[in-house]
């Protein structure tokens, strides 16, 4: 069976999507495209997808017969209602982070999936997938013993003007969100943001960098640094203490050269080339399960739960407050 796929949203990650779709996976094909902006539908159709329909509004996509599964890559605010929509037309839906804006908005997508009895949405927290966390996860669990402390970093080399202090939160943290609970298979019970000095290279409406401390209901503390402006590279650290050893996320391959009295390695500048595997792996498990009726990956109770997490970390961030998170009893749909 070729899954036929509707994406809503062709901005940058749509047209990524839509491409590793079209030209890099097997098992599917983009048969419609859906923006606000029409002009990005009609690009993305000519440089990819040139079969495919569009559709002036995403609900008349999601409801169109000839799509069997939807992607939603549009603006973060827009994302809950084409979720919603996708349930109740009894399609598969992989929904970019953040699953919703709001924990409400999460919680009722939660609520409306598990009405159905059906796992059909996935969302694309693609870390899950990524292979260097992988191995990580693997190590952890074969030779550190209980995990007791994460050190880790997020580090951007710059942000737009419209990136201000939340974002560092709902649109970057979010992937560690979920990643410590993914490494850890445990959730958070409190979270503190402290704000160090801060860089002279970020723009006045974001405070950069920051660090979150988190404490999971096992007792594990985390420290995450965000660093939005630090200029070098894109750089993802991760390395957790174990009470038998320490594991640290490998860095992305690259060659080591020896030139002009120095020795060097690249580092990469973007999420594009440092996750760019993950996305495909990701894309891929979703495409392959849709023909089973069900999902698997990261779920809308994962979205839920990052986005109670989330909105945690920016009460945290406005109060300088340590907030306490607790979570609502988990559906058996998600066990
Ligand atoms: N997993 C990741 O690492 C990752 C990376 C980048 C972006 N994202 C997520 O993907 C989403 C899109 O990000 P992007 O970088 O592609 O943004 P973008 O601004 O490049 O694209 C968003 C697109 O959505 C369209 N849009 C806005 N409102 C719409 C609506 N109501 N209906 C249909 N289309 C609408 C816009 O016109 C635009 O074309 C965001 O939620 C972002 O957080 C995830
Ligand atoms: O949307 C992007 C993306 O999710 C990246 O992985 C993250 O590093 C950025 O901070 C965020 O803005």
């Amino acid at each position: 069976m070729t899954v036929k796929i509707g994406v809503v949203g062709t901005g940058m990650i749509g047209r990524d999507h839509t491409r590793r779709i079209q030209e890099v996976l097997t098992g599917a094909e983009v048969v419609a495209l859906s923006d606000y902006l029409p002009k990005n539908a009609e690009a993305l159709q000519a440089a990819h997808a040139p079969d495919a329909e569009i559709f002036a509004t995403g609900e008349e996509l999601i409801a169109s017969d000839s799509v069997d599964a939807v992607l939603v890559c549009s603006t973060g605010s827009t994302h809950e209602a084409y979720v919603l929509a996708a349930i109740a037309a009894r399609k598969p839906v992989f929904c970019e982070k953040p699953l919703a804006t709001t924990a409400e908005g999460a919680r009722r997508i939660v609520e409306a999936e598990t009405a159905t009895g059906t796992r059909r949405v996935q969302v694309g927290f693609m870390r899950r997938f990524d292979r260097s966390y992988n191995l990580l996860k693997a190590t952890m669990e074969a030779e550190l013993g209980a995990p007791l402390m994460i050190h880790a970093a997020h580090r951007n080399p710059t942000v737009p003007e419209q990136y201000v202090t939340p974002m560092a939160i709902h649109d970057t943290f979010i992937h560690e969100i979920d990643t410590f609970r993914w490494l850890l298979d445990d959730d958070f019970v409190s979270a503190q943001v402290v704000f160090p000095r801060k860089t002279r290279h970020a723009h006045a409406r974001v405070a950069d960098p920051q660090i979150v401390l988190l404490e999971t209901s096992k007792g594990v503390r985390i420290d995450c640094e965000i660093f939005v402006n630090c200029r070098y590279g894109y750089d993802i650290q991760c390395q957790v203490v174990g009470e038998d050893g320490v594991a640290t996320l490998p860095e992305p391959m690259a060659v080591t050269t020896r030139k002009d009295e120095r020795l060097s390695n690249p580092i990469l500048t973007d999420w594009q080339s440092r996750f760019g595997a993950a996305f495909d792996t990701e894309l891929q498990d979703f495409i392959d399960t849709v023909p089973s009726g069900t999902v698997g990956g990261p779920s809308a109770w994962d979205g839920y739960v990052a986005a109670i997490s989330s909105d945690a970390c920016v009460t945290a961030q406005e109060t300088g407050d340590i907030v306490p998170i607790s979570l609502p009893d988990r559906p058996k749909l998600y066990d």
